[in-house]
């Protein structure tokens, strides 16, 4: 034994972040070095003794992996905003500390976001795969071809646009703030959203700061996918908000109105959403994240529905936001491991009455 507090990281996360562990001398960096998933086994292995875990998104923090620690770790740090994937109870009834990396990825989500609900709305999923497949010259021009709801306002010189547009957020957090502010250049008119608690202070504060708003208003589930235009899920994952979206209210949505999900795959019924999609109660979705992620075969109801425009979970994944995530979460590790502040920490008193 080193005398040293070992640190186990279970992904490369890149040298500058590494290099923050590194850095502290009272730090041993037990690493697993391939740009590849850690097998559990070397996990479970590896982390015996440790005082702190730096995991990513997807990893299960759960009673195994916490035994197999034992009495000596003190923080688990995800490189992730969500962490559904962290038993935060098991925690809290530990006393180690949950270390996550919001913020620094809200502008990276919040565009793809505002690029899905393009992208469903004008049917680039279904016309990309006419040009790739070398079949363009199948589908000559025409006035109507590809035409899809309009996710912006004209202005005047076209009276036949819409004069006003709807944006619904399921949750109104960071993310959803970031991307209701660049729909604000497309002309949104309208906002509703939901919220735990009563927000008409938070209503007034956004309509003080886009007075291009008509209205901002707190809504109930139902009447947001009854008036949005287009509906954004951005809520935390997690039982709470398990199947938020299933046929219930994907029938309430309107016909012409489109889904983007950014958050997690869980938030939104696939099976009811491919049956949406088919039977046209909505127009199109866009997802960043499916149910079942990754494991979702070309054969899945969803992926085979032309108006569902479906990527890989790529929402963070600009350099710069992946780089300023591994920092933090090594910030966040080596500042749980010395007892110190987090820059970003999960708040886990509220589990500590049920222990
Ligand atoms: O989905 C991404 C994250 O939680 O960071």
């Amino acid at each position: 034994m080193s005398g040293k507090s070992k640190v186990v990281v279970i992904r490369h996360i890149g040298d500058e972040a590494l290099g923050i562990i590194q850095a502290n001398p009272n730090i041993d960096l037990v690493l697993w070095k391939e740009d590849t998933q850690a097998p559990r086994s070397w996990i479970l292995e590896n982390i015996k003794g440790a005082s702190g875990i730096l995991v990513v998104m997807g990893e299960p923090v759960t009673r195994e992996l916490v035994d197999a620690a034992g009495p000596s770790l003190k923080v688990v740090s995800t490189m992730s905003v969500g962490y559904e994937h962290v038993d935060q109870p098991l925690l809290a009834q530990h006393k180690i500390r949950l270390g996550f990396t919001p913020d620094v990825l809200t502008e990276a989500v919040a565009d793809i976001t505002v690029m899905l609900a393009f992208m469903a709305s004008r049917n680039v999923g279904e016309t990309l795969v006419i040009v790739q497949e070398g079949k363009w010259s199948t589908v000559p021009w025409s006035p109507f071809l590809f035409t899809g709801p309009q996710l912006s306002i004209s202005g005047p010189s076209n009276p036949s646009a819409r004069t006003r547009l709807t944006a619904g957020f399921l949750g109104f957090g960071r993310i959803a703030q970031a991307t209701l502010h660049r729909l604000i250049a497309f002309g949104v008119t309208d906002v509703l959203f939901t919220a735990r608690s009563d927000s008409s202070k938070v209503s007034q504060e956004i309509l003080d700061k886009y007075p291009t708003l008509h209205s901002v208003k707190q809504a109930s589930n139902d009447e947001l996918a009854a008036g949005s235009d287009v509906v954004f899920v951005l809520t935390p994952g997690g039982k709470e908000t398990y199947h938020l979206v299933g046929e219930e209210f994907l029938k309430k949505m309107k016909s012409n109105a489109v889904l983007v999900n950014t958050a997690r795959g869980t938030c939104v019924d696939s099976d009811a959403l491919a049956k949406a999609l088919k039977e046209k109660w909505i127009w199109a979705a866009g997802l960043d994240v499916v149910e079942g992620e990754p494991n979702i075969s070309a054969d899945h109801p969803l992926v085979k529905e032309p108006r569902a425009v479906i990527l890989p979970h790529i929402g963070s994944a600009t350099t710069e936001t992946r780089v300023g995530m591994a920092t933090r979460a090594a910030r966040n590790v080596v500042a749980g491991v010395l007892g110190e502040k987090m820059e970003a920490e999960v708040d886990l008193s509220r589990f500590k009455s049920t222990v």
